[in-house]
């Protein structure tokens, strides 16, 4: 049985009369009539009592009736949510953002935007966090998954995510390093930190020299990407301040060879958001991308 089935019994149950009802559905009568018994098989029971003047519905009848017009209005009223969504999305859409992110933040808005708009082509590409907002003022890519930095360019426009907390991080294993930190009273000025090269955890890290008034700080090396500085304190390099969720999200022999020294001070927790050129906002898949955002629906 199918919506033109029903259409046609529908018709015949309001005109009761199968040259009209064969008329007005553009079939003859007899395949009108086919039609009807075919229905009538289906569902093992006669539909209409026929005789040679009328058609009346049997009970049977009555509520196929019920049952076609309540059918028609739902799939009309479908048709209607459908066409009012406007044409389907395609193109494609360049994302960045951190290897982290697209394991704790990403997956989410994906699967949402996928199944929304399955024709979109999505292009993303990982690498330094610190590199994201760039990326979208660029043009490399559309969106960009960021931590928000400390003065947002005004062109460009923040959807936040979550609250991250930034945590310090030391080799768990037996090391120099590790010797140094366990004091009770720690040499800040002589222990060796990463430091990401630029970014807002950069800018946080060097606030709290500045509170610790350590103005030498000795540098063991500044890395792109959050992820590497993970390794590199896993490896016994040094300490290094951190979002908790890249360690989180680090492979479990580099967390395991890792420990956090502590999580108070001024490492207030920082921003996570989606950012993208406002003036681009409307642009169809950047804004079809947008809406979907946690913080924007
Ligand atoms: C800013 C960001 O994307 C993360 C998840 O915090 C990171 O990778 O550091």
């Amino acid at each position: 049985m199918d919506i033109r089935d029903l259409k046609m019994f529908l018709h015949l149950a309001e005109s009761r009369h199968f040259g009209r009802s064969a008329r007005a559905m553009h079939v003859s009568p007899s395949t009108l009539s086919r039609q009807i018994q075919r229905l009538e098989e289906d569902l093992g029971q006669p539909l209409f009592i026929r005789d040679n003047r009328t058609v009346v519905l049997t009970e049977a009848g009555e509520e196929l009736r019920l049952f076609a017009q309540q059918t028609l209005l739902q799939y009309q009223q479908l048709r209607h949510a459908i066409d009012q969504r406007g044409p389907s999305l395609s193109g494609e859409l360049h994302l960045f953002c951190s290897v982290t992110a697209a394991y704790s933040h990403l997956p989410p808005i994906l699967d949402r935007f996928r199944v929304e708009h399955p024709s979109v082509e999505i292009k993303l590409t990982t690498g330094d966090a610190a590199d994201a907002v760039e990326k979208t003022l660029s043009g490399e890519a559309d969106i960009a998954i960021a931590g928000k930095p400390e003065t947002l360019p005004a062109a460009v426009a923040f959807s936040m995510l979550d609250n991250l907390s930034v945590v310090m991080i030391a080799p768990a294993l037996p090391c120099p390093v590790r010797s140094q930190v366990n004091q009770l009273l720690p040499d800040w000025q002589n222990i060796p930190f990463i430091l990401p090269d630029q970014g807002p955890v950069r800018r946080r890290i060097e606030r709290w020299f500045r509170h610790q008034r350590i103005t030498n700080p000795f540098i063991y090396a500044t890395v792109g990407g959050h992820e590497a500085m993970v390794s590199m304190v896993a490896l016994g390099c040094g300490v290094a301040l951190i979002p908790e969720v890249v360690l989180e999200n680090s492979p479990e022999p580099v967390r395991n060879r890792v420990t956090i020294l502590d999580r108070s001070d001024e490492k207030a927790p920082f921003e996570l958001g989606v950012c993208a050129q406002k003036k681009r906002l409307h642009e169809p898949l950047i804004e079809a991308f947008w809406k979907l955002l946690p913080g924007q629906r």
